[in-house]
């Protein structure tokens, strides 16, 4: 689908969708447990992935409006009887394969173009090293993937520099195991927040699980077993960088987004780059609620290490923003749907900004006036599309974005949400 964004200002109300982490975290801590409620879970065609590899490891989702009902496999996956698609998403490829290492039995994981150009070998060396077999189809570290488990061994060493879901995987299969396990970071760890967010997810599904001076380890024999049967997913950080975004850049008269509760998410970090760059915010925490309104931006320098997912966002607003902005610490957001650095450089490219990118960094040499609308393609990639998009809102002139419907990943309502904040939008199939 191909979405055509007029130059639009914004204002109203907006709800952030549901954490896209979370209800991963969630629906395969459910699979784990025997039942569980999951309330308000991101529907989305990530998570729908993993809620059908837990099907295939013999539990069951059922969705309800906007609660999941889990029937877990308590603990023991059975060998799936098909092979577990998990699409566009990482998160779900790297969280089953470990859940796949504790079935007795092998499993066969792949995924769309992109999933299957992304790196697993780190992950599936750490399943050999536990004794179980994991291999690539091809030979090169991505899927497909084959998985034999039972795992037996308790100590593992994982770079902390590839992924951070490679660390969470583990500490959730961890604690199901005999003899529980000891991961040591060969590396400093990136992307860290989603680790705590693991383990945020842990506790409340009554799993242990802690930070070590080497790394993490979590006892095996564990149950997961949430406080009433029931769990709750906060509202997701990462789409609501696109809210802010778009007030701090197109919000004369304010930008009110709901669902914005504190929570483990390292991207609630838009909030305080948003307003480094110059824009009015209010966040009430309490509330969980946040008010934008757009001033003249100035560039900022920010580190993405801990925040990979906010590197569009951030490069779009440096766009608009006077001087540059420039991102450090970018080398593992080249590891996404597509190479995010590379992406947003050339895309904002066509809209005749300037940028300079290197191995880990991308500077955008920013300026409101630069910015012209212009065909682009977003990469089968939801995040580049909703950059894109935003750029669309203050562009001089028409902007199309080729393959919007990708925003499915991760943010469904997107384009409507847009809408209903008063952007002039072009849907075309
Ligand atoms: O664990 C998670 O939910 C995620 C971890 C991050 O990936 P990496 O740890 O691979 O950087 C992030 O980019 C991704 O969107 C979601
Ligand atoms: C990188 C992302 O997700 P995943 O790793 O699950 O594909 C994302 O949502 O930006």
């Amino acid at each position: 689908m191909d979405v055509t964004i007029t130059p639009s200002r914004v204002a109203g109300r907006a709800r952030a969708p549901p954490s896209k982490s979370y209800t991963h975290r969630a629906i395969l801590a459910a699979g784990y447990a025997s039942q569980t409620t999951v309330r308000d879970a991101l529907w989305s065609a990530d998570t729908k992935a993993t809620a059908r590899a837990v099907s295939l490891f013999g539990g069951n989702v059922d969705r309800d409006d906007d609660s999941l009902e889990v029937e877990g496999f308590d603990g023991q996956p059975g060998v799936p009887d098909d092979v577990i698609d998990c699409e566009n998403s990482g998160t779900t490829m790297r969280l089953v394969t470990a859940a796949a290492a504790l079935a007795d039995g092998t499993s066969v994981l792949t995924g769309d173009g992109s999933l299957r150009s992304r790196p697993q070998g780190p992950l599936l060396e750490a399943i050999a090293d536990l004794d179980g077999e994991a291999f690539s189809t091809r030979g090169n570290g991505q899927a497909p993937l084959v998985i034999t488990g039972p795992i037996s061994g308790t100590e593992v060493s994982i770079p902390g520099d590839v992924s951070s879901q490679y660390i969470t995987a583990l500490l959730m299969a961890g604690a199901v195991t005999e003899g529980g396990l000891e991961i040591d970071l060969e590396t400093e760890l990136k992307s860290a927040p989603y680790v705590d967010i693991t383990l945020e997810v842990l506790d409340d599904f009554g799993v242990e699980a802690e930070k070590t001076k080497t790394g993490f380890a979590v006892d095996g024999g564990q149950r997961y077993d949430p406080a009433d049967g029931e769990y709750r997913v906060p509202g997701d950080f990462s789409s609501i960088s696109y809210l802010l975004a778009a007030g701090a850049i197109a919000g004369d008269d304010g930008v009110h987004v709901e669902g914005a509760k504190p929570s483990a998410q390292g991207d609630t970090a838009i909030v305080e780059i948003v307003e480094e760059m110059g824009a009015d915010v209010d966040w009430n925490r309490d509330e969980g609620t946040i008010d934008v309104s757009a001033t003249d931006l100035e560039g900022v320098e920010v580190s993405v290490e801990d925040t990979p997912d906010l590197l569009p966002t951030i490069a779009t607003l440096g766009a608009v923003a006077d001087g540059d902005t420039r991102i450090t610490n970018a080398e593992h957001v080249r590891y996404k749907e597509t190479d995010r650095v590379s992406a947003m450089a050339e895309e904002l490219g066509k809209m005749g900004v300037e940028t300079t990118e290197e191995q880990e960094s991308l500077t955008v040499h920013g300026s409101e006036s630069t910015l012209e609308g212009a065909a682009v393609d977003g990469r089968g990639d939801h995040r580049i599309v909703m950059a894109l998009a935003l750029a669309g809102l203050v562009a001089d002139g028409e902007t199309t974005i080729a393959g919007a419907e990708h925003v499915d990943v991760s943010f469904p309502n997107f384009f409507e949400t847009l809408e209903e904040l008063g952007a002039t939008l072009d849907r075309e199939n």
